[in-house]
């Protein structure tokens, strides 16, 4: 992918991404949509995927058909609420090798804090999707792809569905070899770092916490 920041605005996307914003929504509600936009944020962050041909036989005649080249991905969820993304996108790749890391926000400082890493072997052989549904002020993102980077992927790509133009900003900074792909670039940050308009906080809108 050659830009830094897409926004899929693709109607299905935009539709579902509204109902998830309403305060009214259940958590199976936001679950559910936050699942099928996963897949169709999914489809457009893997365009562009490396491909070679295997030989196969059609039931007429034999042909070089195309599929995947190289290793098999791995998608790394940043936890808790990547899970929410994470589910969706595993139908649809599910040779995908998965990873995880820990992560939550202290809200006082707004700085990430870790509390777990596990990731699949050979990250430098492979495409690697980092997904989390916000990027706020892009501290848990750009802590999270620090964290990949060391452990050695170098093809990183940053999945999301909802982005602060701050957030964006500080990724561009940090990482500017990483494209993200959105499903909106809201207004701005309010002064507790939440994502305006946006839809609150992801994780406890998924799983009903507080
Ligand atoms: O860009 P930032 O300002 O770092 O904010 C974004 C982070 O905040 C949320 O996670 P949270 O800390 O609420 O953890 P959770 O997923 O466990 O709810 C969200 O899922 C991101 O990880
Ligand atoms: O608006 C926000 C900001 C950070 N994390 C969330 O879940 N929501
Ligand atoms: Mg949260």
């Amino acid at each position: 992918m050659t830009d830094h920041l897409t926004v899929v605005d693709h109607p299905l996307v935009q539709h579902k991404l509204t109902h998830m914003r309403e305060a009214g929504a259940s958590s199976s509600k936001f679950r559910r949509l936050l699942r099928e936009i996963s897949q169709l944020l999914a489809y457009e962050i893997t365009r562009e995927m490396e491909m070679t041909t295997k030989r196969i036989d059609t039931p007429l005649q034999p042909m070089d058909a195309p599929v995947l080249a190289g290793k098999k991905l791995a998608l790394i969820s940043i936890l808790r609420a990547g899970n929410g993304l994470m589910d969706g996108i595993l139908e649809l790749i599910p040779s995908a090798r998965v990873g995880f890391v820990g992560l939550y926000r202290d809200e006082e400082t707004l700085q990430p804090v870790q509390y777990y890493f596990k990731v699949p072997d050979s990250l430098e052989d492979r495409l690697v999707i980092a997904v989390d549904p916000m990027l706020a002020t892009g501290n848990s993102s750009v802590a999270a792809i620090d964290l990949l980077k060391k452990a050695g992927a170098n093809n990183i790509r940053f999945l999301c569905l909802l982005a602060a133009p701050e957030g964006v900003a500080r990724m561009k900074e940090a990482h500017p070899d990483v494209p993200i792909v959105t499903a909106a670039l809201d207004e701005r940050l309010n002064e507790m770092g939440y994502i305006v308009p946006g839809l609150g906080d992801a994780g406890d809108r998924m799983f009903g916490t507080k």
